[in-house]
């Protein structure tokens, strides 16, 4: 079994509940009120910032150069890549990049990327790259989901369900799991089994309760 596999394994009921969850499955059918997916993706634009500066300190953390090549990749594909997507979709709605970057950030998009900078702050670059995992291979496999079940034609959401099913991001997830893997090989002890699994365990609580902020905007409308 892969070590993805295992902790998988090891959190098997909140990762179902992250991948599964009725935000992504109104996603998928297109009944999500157009007003929620906004909330999300605003709150994910400024998810993405942190982002990049975890990776960031993944090149900081990185003890030789093939890491912080890999970490400064995983922070461009974020900076160049991703939030095009977030300020293109933004924009089709009369919203501008400045106007994201100054929104208010939410306590479950704050209390994720605090997590995720906290636990590479104390911990090493396989504690990073863990904390990581669930939001890059998760939106793989979410990605993967909703095209199999989206809803055809004309689904509002198909830019973005093309967008983490499409083979650039698959490739790019396979790669972090691949990454992930191989620094297992490296730093993983027996003993770090019961830290890493909480930490992969927390990272996709907080997953959840990032679509939740989301499907509870949906809620109220
Ligand atoms: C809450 C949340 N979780 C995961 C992602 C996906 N994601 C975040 S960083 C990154 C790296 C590759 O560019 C990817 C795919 C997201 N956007 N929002």
């Amino acid at each position: 079994m892969s070590f993805f596999q295992h902790l998988k394994a090891s959190a098997a009921s909140e990762w179902r509940d992250y991948i599964h969850h009725p935000f992504t499955d109104a996603m998928a059918d297109g009944s999500l009120p157009q007003a929620a997916f906004r909330h999300y993706l605003v709150q994910d634009y400024l998810f993405l910032i942190e982002f990049a500066r975890a990776y960031a300190l993944a090149v900081y953390k990185s003890h030789d150069l093939a890491d912080m090549r890999d970490a400064a990749a995983g922070m461009s594909a974020i900076l160049d890549v991703e939030m095009k997507l977030h300020v293109t979709l933004c924009a089709s709605w009369g919203l501008t990049p400045a106007e994201l970057e100054q929104s208010q950030a939410a306590p479950e998009t704050l209390a994720y990327t605090r997590y995720v900078l906290d636990t590479g702050m104390r911990g090493d670059l396989l504690a990073l790259h863990v904390a990581l995992a669930p939001c890059i291979i998760g939106y793989a496999e979410v990605g993967k989901r909703l095209a199999a079940i989206a809803s055809e034609p004309a689904n509002p959401y198909s830019v973005w369900i093309d967008e983490y099913a499409g083979s650039a991001y698959q490739d790019l997830a396979s790669k972090a799991s691949a990454r992930l893997e191989n620094l297992h090989a490296r730093y993983a002890t027996p003993a770090r089994d019961m830290e890493l699994v909480r930490i992969f365990r927390d990272a996709t609580r907080l997953e959840t309760s990032f679509w939740e902020m989301g499907w509870r905007a949906s809620q109220v409308q």
